[in-house]
């Protein structure tokens, strides 16, 4: 570590000369000068960590000297040497916060050097505690409200939002997991829209809303005559793509047999299209989706394993909307401003009950759910804000019933669901689906920084970490 620097200020060249020997000893650079104008010089060139200044000298006093140091240099610890009983007018200072400390002449060595050891370490302290202030306002203003056809901020869709944007450039298969109406299908477009052929075709595979018999025709096209009804020749989704992405939507849903003429497909770039014994060529990045787990429709044998992982080159997983924040708030809004104007009514905003009910609910159909809700609470809805009473029919909760004691109901498959969903999720009780640590520890760190309103060093100490691994953990995340 280099050596601490601090420059002396005093018209004696007696006390200047002793006050040297002394933190010399100490390892001190030391830079002296005989009054504040000299002073005022050298700090233009030569920055130091301390400045420690006689209050009486010829033309500026010390009190002077060091509000323009305060000024200039604010990161520089002021201290005030005096031989006088001033100290009600240094006082004023040090409240002020123009000076740091005072030193009475004559000074005794020891205290000296603790003085300025206490200096250093409050120096230290501010410049770490300004460090991790801006690092975490570089990092709250980086941080996405908005993304891509996505609206909110909550970390989980940070680490979405970056994934996306890590995945979108490259021409490696993504395989993206999550519940229905998670936004799957928002994610595979933003990296379509990201990617080098955002000027090409988009093309998705609903895999569950084709009937089998018509998948292979829909994907590899047909030739004239191939089946009945086949009157002429017809291009399917992959050719459709050529350049572009094959979006292949609940891929789980997928006949068993056609996932083997898909796995050659992906492999090759190669297919015939039905009836035709031609092969044709395209280049074509694959995207696919399922809301099921993987794991267990490759069990199930819904999934071929070999498909999967030749698909899942990057996994993204969508996070329910319940693990997504106060995201449900923002994107209820937005939703309600797109309604109210389509629909030509008033609807401003929610009542609070409203607002908490939009919170405390599990959201089983996630986005999508909340999206139909708010659509139909604005039809009905009779007055500008929208009440919890209006919601609750929308989402078929029992008006009368408490909170808590709602029956639990998982996503179902593309529907909305039927059965009443809970209320309100308990966390201590909730299981929810495992979280990546990572994701979890910035939870921890951005409640703890909220918690400590945005006092980034009171937060690193409740969280019994250091300010500079807090420092670089914030800064981690903007990378
Ligand atoms: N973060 C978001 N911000 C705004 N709108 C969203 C967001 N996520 C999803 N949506 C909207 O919610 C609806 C459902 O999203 P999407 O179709 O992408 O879900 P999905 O996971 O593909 O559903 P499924 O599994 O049923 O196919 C769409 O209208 C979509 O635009």
């Amino acid at each position: 570590m280099s050596n601490a620097s601090i420059l002396l200020v005093d018209d004696e060249t007696d006390i200047l000369a002793a006050l040297r020997r002394v933190l010399r000893k100490q390892n001190f650079d030391v830079y002296t000068a005989p009054c504040a104008a000299d002073a005022l010089a050298l700090l233009q060139t030569q920055p130091v960590d301390i400045i420690m200044s006689d209050l009486n000298m010829p033309g500026m006093d010390g009190i002077a000297l060091l509000a323009q140091v305060a000024e200039k240099y604010p990161d520089t610890i002021r201290v005030m040497l005096t031989a006088y009983n001033d100290v009600d007018l240094i006082l004023k200072s040090i409240n002020e916060g123009r000076v740091w400390g005072y030193l009475q002449k004559p000074w005794d060595n020891n205290e000296l050097v603790i003085l300025l050891k206490q200096a250093l370490r409050a120096r230290h302290d501010a410049v770490e505690k300004a460090i991790l202030k801006r690092t975490l306002m570089r990092y709250q203003s980086s941080r996405k409200t908005r993304f891509e056809g996505f609206i909110g901020d909550s970390v989980v869709m940070q680490f979405v939002y970056s994934a996306i944007e890590k995945a979108a450039p490259s021409n490696a298969s993504v395989f993206i997991t999550g519940p229905s109406g998670s936004g799957k299908e928002v994610a595979a477009h933003a990296i379509h829209q990201l990617s080098k052929r955002k000027d090409n075709p988009f093309i998705i595979v609903n895999c569950a809303a084709i009937p089998n018999e018509l998948m292979e025709s829909e994907i590899f096209g047909h030739v004239k005559g191939a089946f009945s009804g086949a009157t002429s020749d017809r291009k399917g989704m992959a050719t459709l793509a050529d350049g572009g992405t094959l979006f292949l939507d609940e891929l789980g849903e997928m006949d068993i047999l056609l996932q083997a003429k898909l796995l050659r497909f992906i492999q090759t770039g190669e297919f015939t299209s039905v009836g035709s014994g031609k092969m044709q060529q395209v280049n074509v990045r694959f995207i696919a989706a399922t809301n099921r787990d993987p794991m267990v429709a490759i069990s199930e044998q819904r999934l071929r394993e070999d498909l999967f992982y030749r698909l899942n080159v990057i996994g993204i997983d969508m996070p329910a909307l319940k693990f997504r924040e106060d995201d449900v708030i923002q994107l209820a809004n937005s939703f309600l401003k797109v309604f109210s104007q389509e629909e030509e009514k008033a609807v401003v905003g929610f009542s609070d009950a409203a607002q908490r009910l939009l919170l405390n609910y599990d959201w089983p159909g996630n986005i999508r759910q909340l999206r139909n809700a708010i659509h139909s609470s604005v039809i009905m809805s009779e007055s500008k804000i929208i009440e919890d009473t209006i919601l609750k029919q929308q989402l078929k909760i029992d008006q009368h019933q408490p909170a808590m004691s709602q029956s639990k109901a998982s996503a179902t498959n593309g529907k909305e669901p039927e059965v009443q969903a809970p209320l309100q999720h308990d966390s201590n009780q909730e299981q929810g689906p495992i979280l990546p640590l990572a994701v979890i520890e910035r939870q921890a760190i951005e409640r703890a920084i909220a918690a400590c309103e945005e006092n980034v060093v009171q937060a690193a100490s409740a969280l019994g970490v250091s300010p500079s691994t807090l420092y670089r953990k914030i800064q981690n995340w903007q990378e």
